[in-house]
């Protein structure tokens, strides 16, 4: 007789995910760093500006040379040079002088503003009256101000977005560290499981796991693995989790989690060399009869068979895993959107229960619907928009109650 699971807290499962190391590093180009986790800290080569630098058209000045100017009293300066693009002026602006700077142009030496040439007029060619005074500092970015070289312009663990790639480059780098894309082998096991090319016959039905799953981890920056279906044959299955656990860096097996007669996976993972079994039951649903093992340092995942309770798995357990497997520092915390509950849900006590929802705008105010059915629904996945966590100790939510929305 097989051991039934011992059912743990959410809290209690993700806080194993500290104990798992990230993947080892490689560089890469920086037109390829898009979307990919940092794994060093940068610095740049310059301070961003290494000058400092006009934000606007007009006439560098010293701001003092403007004070009190103003329609009726403008201030008279010498227009003293023209800055060319690009270059360093050669010139000093003295008291009382001004010179023609175009936006990013750099400030010559005792230039500290920048007055706009619509607050000017040009009288003749080496006069120009200001009509608007400028303080110091104006119109002008300083040397350092975007990113000072003596310290860190990024920090390592942080996933590169378009910005990060815009910096990265300012900083002069053409080529980063990042951490490898973490291989995930996915096995979906079940003798009625058959590939998507096939009709299923009776009794049977198609492989849904390995293709949601997969879309999943390249969500997450992963690289799926796929190594197809095992019938349930202790034996096949053991050579397929050997393989598997060999060429990734971590495994999900889905099917099989439960604690009926061809569930396999425990036993299997019982007995592979340097493994033991962390995890064997959530206080979630769906999802509870969710596996955890630690195999030679990889996090190894027997999910549950039912479509939406593998995806619901995956997004609020694995997926901060994953995040740590991928270098991140921190697991992504996507923001909730908070929209009103449109009925009254019951739940039980003593798991969190995850509600599938769409949303709906009604007269300005969202409203979060719920989308009720079993969890081996996989269209009600497509239909949901979020989910909804029903906490441990509630016996439910009620209509009208605002509820935070994790978007899915
Ligand atoms: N006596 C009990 N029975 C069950 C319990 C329980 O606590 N006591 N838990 C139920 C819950 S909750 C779930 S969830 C399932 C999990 O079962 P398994 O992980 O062992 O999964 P299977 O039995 O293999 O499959 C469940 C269901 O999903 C279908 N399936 C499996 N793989 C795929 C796939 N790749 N694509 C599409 N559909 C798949 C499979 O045909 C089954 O219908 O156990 C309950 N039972
Ligand atoms: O909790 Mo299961 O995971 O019913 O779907």
């Amino acid at each position: 007789m097989k051991e039934f699971f011992n059912v743990e807290t959410i809290e209690a499962v993700l806080a194993h995910a500290a104990s798992f190391s990230p993947v080892d590093t490689e560089m890469v180009p920086l037109a390829e760093c898009l979307g990919r986790v940092l794994a060093e800290d940068v610095f740049s080569d310059v301070d961003i500006p290494d000058f400092n630098r006009s934000t606007m058209d007009g006439y560098a000045v010293r701001a003092a040379s403007t004070f009190g100017a103003s329609e009726a009293n403008p201030a008279y300066l010498n227009v003293c040079g023209q800055i060319k693009m690009g270059e360093r002026p050669s010139f000093t602006v003295h008291p009382g002088e001004a010179a023609k700077i175009a936006t990013g142009g750099m400030l010559p030496d005792g230039a500290d503003s920048v007055i706009m040439v619509e607050h000017t007029d040009r009288l003749d060619d080496t006069t120009i009256e200001a009509y608007r005074s400028v303080a110091p500092g104006q119109h002008v970015i300083e040397k350092g101000e975007d990113i000072r070289r003596s310290e860190p312009a990024l920090i390592q663990g942080i996933r590169i977005r378009p910005q990060e790639a815009g910096l990265l480059a300012a900083c002069g780098k053409t080529e980063i560290e990042v951490f490898r894309r973490p291989m995930v082998g996915i096995i979906s096991t079940g003798d009625e499981v058959v590939p998507v090319d096939r009709v299923p016959g009776d009794g049977q039905i198609r492989d849904i796991n390995t293709h949601s799953l997969s879309g999943q981890v390249l969500e997450a920056g992963g690289v799926p693995m796929v190594f197809g279906i095992v019938k349930d044959d202790r034996d096949d299955l053991e050579e397929k989790c050997r393989r598997a656990l060999q060429f990734t860096d971590m495994v999900m097996i889905s099917g099989g989690s439960s604690v009926g007669a061809r569930d396999y996976t425990v036993e299997v993972l019982d007995e592979l060399p340097d493994t033991g079994i962390l995890v064997h039951g959530i206080s979630i649903s769906p999802g509870k009869p969710t596996i955890l093992a630690r195999s030679g340092g990889k996090a190894f995942w027997g999910l549950p068979g039912h479509a939406v309770s593998a995806m619901v798995i995956f997004t609020v357990v694995v997926r901060p895993f994953l995040d740590r497997i991928c270098g991140l520092r921190q697991a992504v915390r996507r923001l909730p959107i908070q929209a009103v509950l449109r009925r009254n849900l019951a739940s039980a006590q003593g798991r969190v229960d995850y509600v599938r929802v769409r949303l709906v705008e009604e007269n300005g105010t969202l409203l979060a619907e719920p989308i009720l059915g079993k969890s081996g629904l996989i269209h009600t996945m497509v239909k949901a928009d979020g989910l909804i966590a029903i906490g441990m100790n509630k016996e439910g939510l009620y209509e009208g109650e605002t509820v935070n929305v994790r978007l899915l």
